[in-house]
This record gives C-alpha cells, sequence and structure tokens, in this order.
C-alpha cells in the first residue's frame, strides 16, 4: 500500500429503465477509475461525471454476462481505446481481463477489487471486494446480480441453479466481515445499499435461518416474466458489450 494521502471516491449511479445500478470507483491520489456494470444507454452520463471530476478510466468492469441491458464495455472501449474491459473466465465471454476466484484488479496505488466467485444467478457471476486501506473501516462487496437488497438473482436461466447460489452467498458473501457494505446490480425497491448483517438477518429468501430446501422453493416459484432484452443482450454481452455481426 502507498502512504499517499488518498480516499475511494465511489458513486453510485442508477439506470430508470433496468434499474442497474453502476458504480464508478476511483483512487484519489492517482485519479485512476473503474466503472461496474455500465449500461450503454448511459455512456455519455458516465463519461461526463469521469471527466467533470478530473479521472482517468481504466477499466469497465463487468460481475456477469447481463440479461436485461447491454454493458457499455464495447462502446466505452471505442470512446477510450486505453480502457481495458473485465469479466470472468467462468462467463466464457470475450474481454480484454478474464479473471477467477481471487484475482485482483488494482485501482491506482491503494485500492484493489478482490474477485469472489459467487455462480448460481448465472454460471459466471462474480463479486469484488474492495478492503479499506483504513483500519476498521468497512469493506464493500459489489454483488452484482448474485446477491441483491432483501433478495437474489433469480436462477431460471444462463446456467443458474438455486443450488449453487445459496452455497455462493451463505459460504462465501456471508463470511465476509458483517459489516462489509453490500452494494448490488440492482434494485427494483428504491434501496441503495445493505451490509451482510442485514442481509444474515432480514433476507427473505435465504438470511441465516432459511434452509436450502426452503430457498429452493422460494426460487422455483418466483413466477418472474422473461427479462424483455435477454435474446439481444446476452449475446452481446458475451462479446465485450458488441453485438455479433456489428
Ligand atoms: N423485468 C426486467 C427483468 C427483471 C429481472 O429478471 N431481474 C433479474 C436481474 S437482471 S438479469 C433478477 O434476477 N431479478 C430477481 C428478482 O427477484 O427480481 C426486464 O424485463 O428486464
Ligand atoms: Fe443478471
Amino acid at each position: 500500500m502507498s502512504q499517499h494521502p488518498t480516499f475511494m471516491f465511489l458513486r453510485q449511479l442508477f439506470d430508470r429503465t433496468s434499474c442497474t445500478y453502476t458504480y464508478l470507483l476511483a483512487d484519489s491520489y492517482s485519479k485512476h477509475a473503474v466503472l461496474i456494470d455500465p449500461v450503454d444507454t448511459l455512456v455519455d452520463r458516465d463519461l461526463r461525471v469521469i471527466s467533470e471530476c478530473g479521472l482517468q478510466l481504466v477499466y469497465v468492469i463487468n460481475t456477469h454476462a447481463h440479461a436485461d441491458h447491454i454493458s457499455a464495455s464495447g462502446i466505452i472501449k471505442k470512446r477510450i481505446p486505453s480502457v481495458k474491459s473485465v469479466m470472468s473466465k467462468a462467463s466464457r465471454g470475450k474481454a480484454d481481463v478474464l479473471v477467477k476466484e481471487n484475482d485482483s484488479i488494482e485501482i491506482g496505488p491503494n485500492y484493489s477489487l478482490k474477485v469472489i466467485e459467487t455462480p448460481g444467478h448465472t454460471a459466471g457471476c462474480v463479486s469484488y471486494y474492495l478492503t479499506s486501506p483504513i483500519q476498521n473501516e468497512p469493506g464493500i462487496v459489489f454483488t452484482g446480480d448474485a446477491l441483491l437488497i432483501r433478495g437474489c438473482g433469480r436462477t431460471d436461466f444462463q446456467e443458474g441453479s438455486s443450488d449453487t447460489l445459496f452455497s455462493s452467498i451463505r459460504e462465501k458473501l456471508f463470511k465476509l466481515p458483517h459489516n462489509t457494505i453490500v452494494y448490488p446490480g440492482h434494485d427494483y425497491n428504491g434501496i441503495t445499499c445493505s451490509t451482510i448483517a442485514e442481509e444474515l438477518d432480514f433476507n427473505p429468501r435465504l438470511g441465516k435461518e432459511k434452509t436450502l430446501a426452503e430457498f429452493q422453493e422460494i426460487m422455483t416459484n418466483l413466477k418472474l416474466s422473461y427479462p424483455k432484452m435477454i435474446d439481444v443482450a446476452v449475446p452481446a454481452n458475451l462479446n465485450d458489450g458488441i453485438s455479433p455481426g456489428e
């Protein structure tokens, strides 16, 4: 860790259409920045914030191959060719950097995002864990569509599995320090973040009192309609945010 004075710059950005959260993180000392899960239709907004704050975008990171919107990776890389895209190797998609369990993505000299494989919503879902360099400050986990606030990602397509999602959340995310702040990939109820402690106590699908059998029953009976963009979004997101043939 560098000894330069620094703080973690964090902005939570929202897409009203898909209720997606995009996160802009930067090391205030080096100005190096990353975007987690940016949406193709909001590139102008996101790049304006980056420019106005004097940041240098280094990575565009995707938690998984989204089914409800196209990632901004492809458009951003055309606009800023030095930017590298990041996705999990397990997603079997295209990206400049393919990450796996325990890999790290550096944000300047002071911060890094550690990869935690959290499959179950899709086979390639990963979460990113940011440890604060300041002692006793809570860490932050970006959970994509694995763990949502008082919910979780659906498991009925893209090699989803309620069995696998249960163990990703209970054996990995719920083993993080309980004061870890949870920033999810979506929220449909207007809530912005949570903590591991809150989800252990209050998540109605797989909080600590729920058994695997109860979780499986809940997930089998969700009865959600298919995301409207799934047939367009998944092929594009497996191709670095560019629709095949474009
Ligand atoms: N109606 C939306 C799709 C909503 C949806 O399916 N959300 C996903 C995350 S995006 S892949 C999900 O896992 N939801 C879990 C839940 O409990 O809501 C659309 O048509 O795009
Ligand atoms: Fe998803």
